[in-house]
């Protein structure tokens, strides 16, 4: 079974207007709420896929109720550990073609929350796939991406991990099999400048080799991803279009390399999935679909390096 986990879900409410003006009253041209937070991206791109998963984490108030009714309408598996404080919202604001994003403060974890999914995750067995996925709400300590990954290879469990910041320095000590860090989140990671691939690769080259992570996919937007890991050493270009609605690209990312690797275990074939998936979901106004990345991959070059 696939299990995503969201520590930190909100609702995504995408506010467009032709252009925004600070400190004045703007109106909005359209609006609409969805259920967001990487690992619930995830999930509803293998959806679209075809494939099941169960999305997992902590969801609380009324817009905790907002995810999992959105999660139930669209026939998703979930089973979050109930909050007493509310999820948070996401405010991604579309204006003059140009994407801004504040995201609101995270509910506080309690201990006997954070128990509760801890037993809900040793219950997961030989063969399941875990993709743990975006930030961590404030409450938890920094390393707890870390200890998860840990605990879940102990049971035999493939962890697959979508963070960045201190977390995500943390995790790599665990060896997730796979991450995808941005350019930018590779910089911070080693607290450097990324000027070009062959930093990308040199500093992909590290996680794979010495943190012995199965794969990394370093995505860099409309320049494609760079795939260093068991498949070689590979640039990917991205295809061209307009970014209409980039939120969930990374995610959608994620998902394809999943859906891939599991059909095809083929480095190559995933990481090619992946950055389609990416760019189908960058260009549409939600998430990619299933035609959407298929009518793209025959777009993306691949250069083993
Ligand atoms: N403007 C774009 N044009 C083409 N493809 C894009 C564009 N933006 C994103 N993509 C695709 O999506 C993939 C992931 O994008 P990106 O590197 O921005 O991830 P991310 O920073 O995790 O994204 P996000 O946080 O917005 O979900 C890229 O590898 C690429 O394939
Ligand atoms: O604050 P985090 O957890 O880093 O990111 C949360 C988020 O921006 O990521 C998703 C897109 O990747 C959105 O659905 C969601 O609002």
């Amino acid at each position: 079974m696939i299990y995503t986990v969201t520590l930190n879900p909100a609702i995504d409410y995408v506010v467009s207007l032709e252009a925004f003006h600070p400190g004045e009253v703007n109106r909005s041209q359209s609006d609409y709420k969805e259920a967001g937070g990487k690992g619930i991206n995830v999930s509803r791109v293998l959806d679209r896929f075809g494939v099941q998963s169960t999305a997992l984490g902590f969801v609380g108030g009324f817009t905790g109720k907002f995810i999992t009714d959105y999660l139930t309408e669209i026939e998703i598996e979930h089973d979050f550990v109930s909050l007493k404080q509310d999820t948070r919202i996401n405010v991604k604001l579309k204006a003059a073609s140009e994407e801004s994003e504040v995201n609101g403060v995270s509910p506080t974890i309690e201990e006997d929350e954070y128990q509760a999914f801890l037993l809900k995750l040793e219950q997961l067995k030989k063969g399941d796939i875990v993709i743990l996925a975006g930030s961590l709400p404030s409450s938890l300590s920094i390393n707890v991406y870390q200890e998860m990954v840990a605990m879940l290879k102990q049971q035999d469990v493939i962890a697959i991990l979508d963070t960045s910041g201190a977390p995500l320095a943390e995790a790599i000590n665990a060896s997730p099999s796979f991450i995808k860090p941005n350019h930018h989140e590779l910089a911070e990671l080693f607290d450097t400048e990324v000027k070009d691939d062959q930093d990308v690769i040199r500093l992909a080259k590290q996680l794979h080799q010495e943190q012995q992570i199965d794969h990394v996919l370093v995505s860099m937007a409309k320049a494609g991803a760079i795939y260093v890991g068991v498949g070689g050493v590979m640039k990917l270009s991205a295809p061209k279009g307009t970014a209409v609605h980039s939120v969930g690209a990374g995610d959608s990312a994620v998902a394809g390399f999943i859906y891939s690797w599991q059909t095809s275990e083929n480095a190559e074939e995933a990481a090619k999935y992946a950055v389609a998936a990416g760019s189908a979901t960058a260009f549409s106004k939600t998430l990619c679909t299933k035609e959407e990345v298929e009518a793209l991959l025959p777009q993306v070059n691949v250069t083993h390096i």
